[in-house]
């Protein structure tokens, strides 16, 4: 599957058009999820102005939720490429807009294909290059070795980078990327602090702290992959609606690695579950760590499956806005992430000693049924 996904993260194969997409449309009123909250998901009933405990990444006031802090990036992307728009068009009336004759493409190229390369090597479903090898600094080999002095010197590098200094090749094409479209760096930096609380944190008090976590370690690629991508021209969403649903893609597939991955988890002393709410269905640390599928079990999975496919129908209904290119690959990657927790119920819920997964042939399956659902573009009703 990588070489579809793939397409959808890797600005070389994108229309170089994209950008015309993000530019004037008619505001629609920004509208806010509150799923969690909501009373059709009982599961759910957080208090979730409680407050989530400082965590230094996106805000410091803890008086608001998860949802409140992460849609201010939200806001802040949209403006971004409002604010680049007027760039642009001042820098076109005074003629300063020209080709870059300075720029090294055939070095540039190589840069982008062995961006290509990794993802080709690494990617089982998708991931931009600079955030797989962040996750890897926590995850991979070396993880043992990683410290908190080693993120601020990645965070370091990605600071030069964005200003046009990069450290290596595969920071040349990202550092080449964020000039060229209307990219912000706070979900980079997001996705650096999910790397920090995970070598500080290993449980979460509730939902709202959880929220916080996938927004830092997923949500945040929607947010760097939506501006690459593009939002169609005949869009009459507003910039920050499209955000939101691709934010809202983010958590729902962090979500559901997370239910797929609670026994490996759990193997590692790691829960990455809403502690309220395990102790509402009468579960503890030790439940999770013996592993057995329980009537208790099965009904908090349901619980959280569900809650995860709110997540994705949230999603759903930003993909349209897309620009015609992206819609395919973006439908693929939902709907064959989605089905791992189909798999998890086929499974009966034991996802402490069976991975769900999609087989291939569902992979397959899934490409003309997406590909279908990617010839619907923006409605044309406002
Ligand atoms: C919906 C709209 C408007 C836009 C789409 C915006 C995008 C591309 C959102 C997707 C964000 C994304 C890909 C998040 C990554 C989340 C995640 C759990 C990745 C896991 O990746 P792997 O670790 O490779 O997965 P596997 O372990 O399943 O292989």
């Amino acid at each position: 599957m990588s070489g579809v996904v793939l397409w959808v993260v890797c600005p070389k194969e994108i229309n170089t058009n994209s950008l015309v997409p993000l530019l004037p449309r008619n505001g629609v009123p920004i509208r806010r999820s509150k799923m969690w909250s909501s009373s059709s998901f009982s599961a759910s009933k957080l208090s979730f102005s409680s407050g989530v405990s400082a965590y230094s990444g996106t805000v410091a006031n803890p008086q608001r939720s998860s949802e409140e802090k992460v849609y201010e990036v939200v806001l802040k992307q949209a403006a971004l490429v409002r604010e680049q728009r007027i760039t642009r068009k001042e820098k076109k009336a005074l003629g300063l807009i020209e080709t870059d004759k300075t720029t090294n493409w055939d070095l540039l190229n190589e840069a982008y294909d062995r961006c290509g390369e990794v993802c080709a090597e690494y990617a089982k479903t998708f991931y931009l290059v600079w955030c797989r090898r962040t996750d890897e600094l926590v995850d991979g080999p070396n993880a043992s070795h990683i410290t908190p002095k080693a993120l601020d010197r990645w965070e370091n590098r990605l600071t030069d980078l964005f200003e046009g200094r990069p450290f290596d090749m595969y920071d040349a094409a990202l550092s080449h990327t964020v000039s060229t479209y209307p990219v912000d760096i706070q979900p980079f930096k997001d996705m650096i602090e999910g790397m920090r609380l995970d070598l500080r944190k290993s449980r979460y008090k509730n939902f709202d702290e959880l929220y916080l976590y996938c927004y830092y370690v997923a949500g945040t690629v929607g947010l760097m992959s939506v501006p690459v991508m593009g939002i169609s021209p005949e869009s009459k969403a507003s910039t920050e609606s499209v955000y939101n649903a691709a934010l809202a893609l983010g958590i729902a597939n962090q979500l559901t690695n997370i239910l797929r991955d609670v026994g490996e988890d759990a193997r590692r002393g790691r829960i990455y579950l809403p502690q309220d709410e395990l102790a509402r269905a009468g579960l503890s640390d030790e439940d999770i760590f013996r592993g057995k599928v329980t009537d208790k079990w099965r009904s908090f999975m349901k619980g959280q499956i569900k809650r995860a496919r709110m997540f994705f129908e949230e999603a759903e209904k930003g993909v349209a806005e897309l620009n015609a290119a992206s819609r395919w690959p973006v439908w693929a990657s939902l709907l064959i992430y989605r089905q791992i927790l189909d798999a998890i119920e086929v499974n009966d819920y034991d996802n402490f000693t069976k991975r769900a997964y999609v087989g291939k042939a569902k992979k397959f399956l899934s490409l003309p049924v997406s590909y279908a659902r990617a010839l619907i573009g923006p409605s044309t009703v406002s």
